[in-house]
């Protein structure tokens, strides 16, 4: 699955459904047993979750979004496909959040590609369910730091964290992704998914019993002025970058 939505594959409400509809049909096609994510943006996986989708926008329409976000999340992290990340670009935040939801994720070894929570860096704060699968992933420690300092990890670091499982030279990812991807569909998928399912469902779980507290959550916390000044700072910052 290559994600195309120019400039920097941002998570927008439309490209979040548009995922969420292929990922559907794949995952309802028998024939299918696993799944690449990758990116067809040069140098970018994803830019994360549209930052347009939550500054100056209404409570209703950032419900709508939210409970978008999470639906993507869920169906990915749970999903009875083997998913393996190919991550060809810098992958912040909600791109980070994408990578952490695959089985298994190969990183392109550029130092541009950075990958990380970096939430607290634009003055907003990771969500505990993205919180979880960090912590998950690298372990408290690790993810209290990265965390806190929203730590953006270049390849070297990011495998040395362990936030991703492998590093490659660039024009290795997809090949390697494919390697890595007949090793898993080595395993019979019903054991496969029963396992991965043993593993996952407690975090999923957490989210899952208190959705709508979650989405109220986020439109409170988005909604207010200190926030969303922050976000007006961090989207003049981004166009000021350009000069
Ligand atoms: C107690 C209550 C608890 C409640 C908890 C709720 C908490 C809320 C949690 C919300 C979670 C958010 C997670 C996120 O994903 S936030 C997004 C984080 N993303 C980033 O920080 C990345 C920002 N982008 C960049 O750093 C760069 O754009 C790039 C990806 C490195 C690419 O750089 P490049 O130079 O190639 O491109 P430009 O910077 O010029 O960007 C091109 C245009 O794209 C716009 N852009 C970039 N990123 C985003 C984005 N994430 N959303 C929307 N738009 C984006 C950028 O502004 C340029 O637009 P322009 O051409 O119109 O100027």
């Amino acid at each position: 699955m290559k994600m195309r939505n120019p400039p920097v594959n941002s998570l927008s409400l439309e490209f979040l459904t548009e995922l969420l509809i292929s990922l559907e049909k794949l995952e309802n096609d028998k024939t299918f047993r696993g799944i690449i994510i990758t990116s067809d943006c040069p140098g970018i996986f994803s830019a994360g979750l549209d930052l347009l989708e939550m500054y100056g926008r209404d409570p209703a329409h950032c419900a709508e979004y939210w409970k978008a976000v999470q639906e993507l999340w869920l169906r990915v992290y749970l999903s009875n496909l083997v998913v393996i990340g190919a991550i060809n670009g810098i992958s912040p935040a909600g791109g980070c959040l994408l990578s952490l939801s695959c089985d298994y994720r190969v990183l392109a070894n550029n130092p541009k590609y950075a990958i990380g929570l970096n939430e607290t860096l634009l003055g907003i704060i990771a969500p505990f369910w993205f919180k979880d699968v960090l912590v998950n992933t690298i372990g408290h420690r690790a993810a209290e730091r990265a965390l806190q300092l929203g730590f953006l990890f270049p390849p070297s670091d990011a495998l040395q964290v362990g936030i991703v499982d492998q590093v490659v030279p660039e024009d290795q990812v997809q090949s390697t992704a494919r390697s890595v991807m007949a090793q898993w569909l080595a395993i019979p998928d019903h054991a496969r998914q029963l396992t991965k399912n043993l593993v996952r469902k407690p975090t999923a779980d957490r989210l899952l019993q208190q959705r709508d507290a979650d989405i109220q959550n986020f439109v409170r916390f988005i909604s207010r002025d200190s926030i969303q000044k922050s976000l007006h700072v961090y989207l003049e910052k981004l166009k000021q970058k350009k000069g």
